[in-house]
């Protein structure tokens, strides 16, 4: 289908704007005032969001988009199409590198990034663009032995 935007549909992109936003409504985040919201396509077609969670320890502080995708790991969701990251800012922000190497372990490298600002415009990028030469899962196991083979995945 030619009117595919980075492999969703129209429905799927405008979802994915819509939660993405929506999530910054749960962020908890006293310290920086600073609101991020996560939603996640799942391969399933299933959606799974998270927020930014402060903790008065200020290192601590968990970023939306692995509040999300550890959410969506403990339910069995390892495998993503898409993911929507929000702020209230313009230019939109991007996902800080921690969160990007979390991404790493379990997205492909094609995996579209759609970062909205305040007003809902993106901004959209691979995550071999937001993060390239990267490591990886496969940097330690034989192809043979990746996690998702056996055992747990
Ligand atoms: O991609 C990002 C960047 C920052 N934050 C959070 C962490 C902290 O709560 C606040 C300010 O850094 O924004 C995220 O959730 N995701
Ligand atoms: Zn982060």
């Amino acid at each position: 289908m030619s009117d595919l935007i980075h492999g969703l549909t129209a429905v799927e992109a405008s979802e994915l704007r819509r939660r993405s936003a929506a999530a910054k409504d749960v962020a908890y985040c006293p310290y920086s005032n600073f609101r991020v919201g996560c939603a996640l396509l799942c391969e399933d077609g299933t959606w799974v969001i998270g927020a930014n969670i402060e903790n008065a320890s200020y290192p601590v502080t968990i970023c939306a988009e692995r509040t999300a995708l550890v959410k969506a790991i403990t339910e069995g969701k390892k495998k993503f199409r898409a993911i929507g990251v929000s702020t209230d800012i313009t230019p939109p922000a991007s996902p800080c590198g921690m969160c990007r190497q979390f991404i790493r372990e379990f997205a492909d490298l094609g995996t579209p990034i759609f970062m909205y600002d305040k007003d809902g415009e993106y901004v959209v990028r691979t995550l071999e663009q937001l993060l390239p030469m990267s490591f990886g899962p496969e940097n330690l196991h034989p192809p043979s032995k990746l996690p998702g083979h056996s055992g747990n995945k």
